[in-house]
């Protein structure tokens, strides 16, 4: 993708943002009030969610990430998720919450959330910030979900292109000027 000949569409404002992000704070912390809730971040896409996302909590919840790659500097999914950094912490008496900035194809979520039922939580969810439900591979259903979109190439608030535009303060896809 040559970004010089692109125009950008912002998909999710910074205010769209801040907005969807108070209602799911809200809605994760009733969901958890009176459990000991650990939230497990995706890195490196999901920092900037993540940051943004548990400072709208008002129960009080553990943090952690994990790194994990699958699409390199492309736009397709290799097809094999690879945990390049795992969680530590003994995760029996917690309530996992994963959260990520994008379900895609879902193997990265599917791959990581089956991999961390096998630690023995009391339960295991997640939330992304955006769900292309048309590009599914695996069969997964995100259980918190900020924006669900049509099936485009995003950008920005976490998510990279070629590992940059992660520190872009909103969404927005990429397409050809001439279109
Ligand atoms: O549903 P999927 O098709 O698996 O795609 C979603 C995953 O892809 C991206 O991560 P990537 O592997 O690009 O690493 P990154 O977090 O470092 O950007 C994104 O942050 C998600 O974790
Ligand atoms: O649409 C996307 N944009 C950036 N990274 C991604 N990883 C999966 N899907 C996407």
């Amino acid at each position: 993708m040559d970004i010089d000949k692109k125009v950008w569409e912002v998909l999710c404002s910074e205010e769209d943002i801040s907005n969807r992000l108070k209602e799911l704070g809200q809605e994760i912390s009733d969901a958890y009030r009176d459990k000991k809730l650990y939230v497990v971040s995706l890195l490196r896409g999901s920092f900037v969610f993540t940051a943004d996302l548990v400072r709208k909590f008002d129960i009080p919840v553990k943090i952690d990430f994990m790194t994990t790659s699958s699409y390199g500097h492309g736009t397709e999914s290799s097809g094999s998720v690879k945990i390049v950094n795992d969680i530590k912490e003994n995760l029996e008496d917690y309530h996992v919450l994963v959260v990520d900035d994008i379900t895609d194809s879902g193997l990265t979520m599917k791959y990581v959330m089956d991999h961390l039922k096998t630690k023995n939580p009391v339960s295991v969810k997640c939330c992304v910030l955006l769900d292309k439900p048309e590009r599914r591979k695996v069969e997964i259903d995100p259980d918190y979900v900020g924006f669900t979109i049509p099936d485009k190439f995003v950008v920005g608030y976490g998510l990279n292109y070629g590992d940059y535009y992660r520190n872009i303060p909103y969404v927005f896809v990429v397409t050809d000027k001439d279109r």
